[in-house]
């Protein structure tokens, strides 16, 4: 479990950031101190933190030391302090800080663990800094080391496009305006063609004295720009505004292709997504099979045991079809159906899969009280080296209804 360090002194501060960590970093173990004896304390049982968050001023350190003790044992450091001071401020930004928040209201404490909950997972974005000055170059990419962002460098436009075909995972592209072989208004353009702006954010990059160079940048498609030179808080935000309104859209995004109950793909999304797997399947002439699942007996369990059980004994099922077929492509497509695409898996093998799934389910005891109960589900598998879902999720419908009429709990293939 990863581990971040929180020292503080006062009270009230403790007290707002432990229920901040608390909801914002629930998988996070945060270790809280009050002065620095205690911090040295903590760091001799276990120094495996991968962040912190530092008060200034402590009682037994009363000029910043223990930041300076937790930077030198390597650990990002969030500043945490009473008043500003810009000299002090230069020293700990010139000194390697994370950030230098002030302690002015809620908002900043809100700030600073909202920073340390990115700091865990900022190694995880990728950025391309895109500048023909090395030394332009070096100084946003240790800016963004700071934060621990996966840095990727290039040279000018075309260096950038070359960089972005290997790594098309790249969320945020920093661009300097005037580059040789391809500026930055090109290159935007160039990006849009491919990539729109719900996925990658573009900042582009331009001197003060270019004055309307900057708002051009997001008329060729930049989501930001930034006047150099920048104060690093500055651009800290900017960084983390267009990220977190990326992430926003991906959330909704991820929000409308899901059923609300089970957190399954939705039948829309199931429809879509298929689109890619089967052409994909195709392209490699893999076998595909597919699978329609309905719960035995739902309506009996609603009525029986009441709407919330049956509610449950979807989650549960969905809960074991995401072990089952974390591999391939499922859904809630129904009520109490649920959809299956096994690519590459022939009708045997599929077979096998769907039925040890309905094995593991039948075998799950449900609960209603004081009572318990178990409950099966019917399937049709149908395979085709070559075919449309419209087919197969008919064909996969007739099996599942002589599964039904057979006398349920059983999986039916067109073998
Ligand atoms: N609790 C709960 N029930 C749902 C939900 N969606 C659909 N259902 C119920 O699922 C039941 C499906 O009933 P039927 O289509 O008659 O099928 P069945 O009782 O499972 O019978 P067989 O399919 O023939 O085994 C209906 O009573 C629906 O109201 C849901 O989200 N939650």
């Amino acid at each position: 479990m990863a581990r971040l360090l929180v020292v503080e002194d006062s009270n009230t501060v403790m007290r707002v950031l432990k229920h901040l960590a608390s909801t914002r970093l629930p998988t996070v173990d945060t270790v809280f101190t009050q002065s620095f004896a205690e911090t040295k304390q903590a760091f001799g049982q276990n120094s495996d933190f991968y962040a912190a968050i530092v008060d200034l001023t402590l009682p037994d350190a009363l000029n910043g030391e223990v930041v300076d003790f937790v930077m030198k044992q390597g650990i990002p450091c969030i500043v945490l302090t009473g008043d500003f001071n810009e000299k002090r401020r230069k020293q700990l930004v010139d000194a390697g800080v994370v950030d230098y928040v002030v302690k002015e209201s809620r908002h900043a404490y809100h700030y600073a663990m909202k920073l340390a909950s990115r700091l865990r997972t900022n190694d995880q974005i990728k950025v391309l800094v895109v500048d023909d000055s090395a030394m332009s170059r070096k100084h946003i990419r240790n800016l963004l080391e700071r934060q621990l962002y996966n840095v990727i460098e290039a040279e000018d436009g075309l260096d950038a496009i070359e960089q972005i075909s290997i790594q098309p995972d790249i969320r945020l592209i920093i661009t300097d305006f005037e580059m040789p072989n391809m500026d930055g208004f090109k290159l935007v353009n160039e990006i849009r063609t491919k990539f729109d702006k719900r996925g990658l954010a573009i900042i582009g990059l331009s001197s003060q004295e270019s004055g309307i160079l900057s708002a051009q940048f997001i008329k060729h498609g930049a989501n930001d720009f930034l006047n150099k030179p920048f104060y690093p808080e500055e651009f800290y935000c900017r960084i983390t505004q267009n990220l977190e309104a990326i992430e926003l859209i991906e959330e909704i995004e991820d929000a409308a292709n899901r059923d609300y109950l089970t957190g399954l793909y939705n039948r829309r999304a199931f429809f879509e997504f298929s689109k890619t797997v089967l052409r994909e399947a195709w392209a490699h002439q893999l076998p595909v099979s597919f699978s329609l699942i309905d719960l035995d007996n739902f309506k009996y369990i609603n009525d029986h045991y009441g709407h919330a059980v049956g509610d449950e004994v979807l989650k549960r099922f969905a809960t074991l079809m995401q072990r089952y077929c974390e591999k391939f492509l499922f859904a809630r497509v129904g009520g109490e159906e649920f959809a299956l695409i096994m690519s590459g898996l022939d009708t045997t093998k599929a077979l096998a899969l769907v039925n040890g799934l309905r094995q593991a389910f039948v075998e799950q005891t449900m609960e209603c009280g004081a009572t318990t109960f178990n409950v099966s589900f019917s399937g049709g598998v149908v395979t085709e080296s070559n075919g449309n879902l419209d087919a197969m999720y008919n064909k996969a419908d007739e099996l599942l209804y002589r599964a039904k009429e057979a006398g349920r709990n059983m999986v039916l293939a067109d073998d």
